[in-house]
């Protein structure tokens, strides 16, 4: 039976895809560091939902504890492993950039670490869509050029992408790194756009509009997300033995069994549509508080899907409109409002 150890499994994106890997009767092993840069009774109360269906284990411990890092994994001795633990958020990289240093590159070396003395079937690591930065040419496809990031949240992603490929080359280690694209949906995190604008137009204060809304997403609700990722789980890359096996528009490594992968909904949506679609999911209108581009922020991402459904043949589809009912239906019932 295939063991999977996951990171950040009291996390959104690490909740969502152990409950898919659970009620497919696959073993789970969690590891969470439940740090507080959000509510952590959502983080407790994500584990308890998971604790109730057979075949999960958790650990709770930080990235950068080695020990207990691998003391998890290999009690685990997992087949799979899938590494979405970070300190995320890209405007709280500018408050305590060394957090993500610590979680990010110091954590993700301990994973990758671990997960050559397993010799796993395959690697997968979470990094995003900020690393495409200042690029400007659009839908962003994972063979451009990556190397503007604008923030250190970036930089770090970018740096664990760096790293994973050095991994891949030297050990043969098959390696998945996705480029999530802003996700969203039911369980989700408070620090997030959607989240903020709800619990704000629910309580009747304003929600802050950055650079006066003219702000393009490629929004990607969390079901579509985790769906992709199981099928990836499936596809490891294979370390090519000429040019000629890498397919034109793939990311493959020439040199490494490494492939770098988008997960977007590949729909550029702008920011006062989404805004507009919280609003009639809520049947309440919003209280507009306009506001400049923000440090770090950039105004637009879109995602080129294609390498996804080349592998997998599943490409992410559900609308913003129908993503945000489902969030909405969620925030109601958890929060009682
Ligand atoms: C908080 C955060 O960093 N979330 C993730 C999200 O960044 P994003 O900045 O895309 O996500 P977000 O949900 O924080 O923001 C969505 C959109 O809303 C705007 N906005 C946000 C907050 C607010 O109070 N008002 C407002 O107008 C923001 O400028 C952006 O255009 O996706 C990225 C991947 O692409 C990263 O993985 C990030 O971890």
């Amino acid at each position: 039976m295939t063991r999977v150890f996951i990171t950040g499994t009291a996390g959104f994106i690490g909740y969502h895809l152990a409950n898919l890997l659970l009620d497919e009767g696959i073993v789970v092993h969690g590891l969470d560091g439940m740090t507080d840069y959000y509510d952590v009774s959502l983080k407790q109360r994500r584990h308890q939902m998971l604790m109730q269906k057979p075949g999960f284990v958790a650990t709770e411990a930080m990235l950068e504890d080695q020990t207990a890092v691998d003391a998890a994994i290999d009690a685990c001795a997992p087949d799979i492993i899938v590494h979405l633990a970070a300190q995320a958020g890209v405007r709280y990289s500018l408050e305590n950039p060394r957090a993500y240093i610590d979680a990010n590159i110091v954590g993700t070396f301990n994973i990758m670490e671990a997960a050559k003395r397993h010799a796993v079937r395959h690697l997968l690591m979470a990094s995003t869509s900020s690393v495409y930065g200042a690029n400007t040419e659009m839908p962003y496809a994972e063979t451009m050029k990556a190397d503007s990031p604008m923030t250190i949240y970036a930089a770090t992603k970018k740096a664990t992408e760096a790293m994973g490929h050095a991994h891949a080359h030297l050990w043969n280690l098959p390696t998945t790194m996705f480029r999530f694209f802003t996700v969203y949906g039911p369980w989700g995190r408070p620090d997030m756009a959607y989240f903020k604008f709800v619990e704000a137009i629910l309580a009747g204060r304003p929600i802050d509009i950055y650079n006066h809304g003219e702000m393009y997403r490629d929004f990607t609700y969390v079901g579509d997300l985790v769906r992709g990722i199981r099928l990836l789980m499936d596809a490891a890359p294979v370390r090519p033995l000429t040019p000629e096996d890498i397919a034109p528009g793939d990311s493959l490594s020439p040199v490494a069994p490494y492939r770098i992968v988008n997960i977007g909904n590949s729909e550029k949506v702008r920011l006062l549509d989404f805004v507009a679609a919280i609003e009639d999911a809520l049947e309440r209108p919003a209280i507009r508080n306009m506001m400049e581009m923000q440090k770090g922020d950039v105004p637009a991402t879109w995602a080129d899907a294609r390498l996804l459904e080349t592998l997998t043949g599943y490409r992410p589809q559900t609308s913003v409109r129908d993503g945000i009912a489902q969030f909405v239906r969620w925030y109601r019932s958890y929060y009682q409002v």
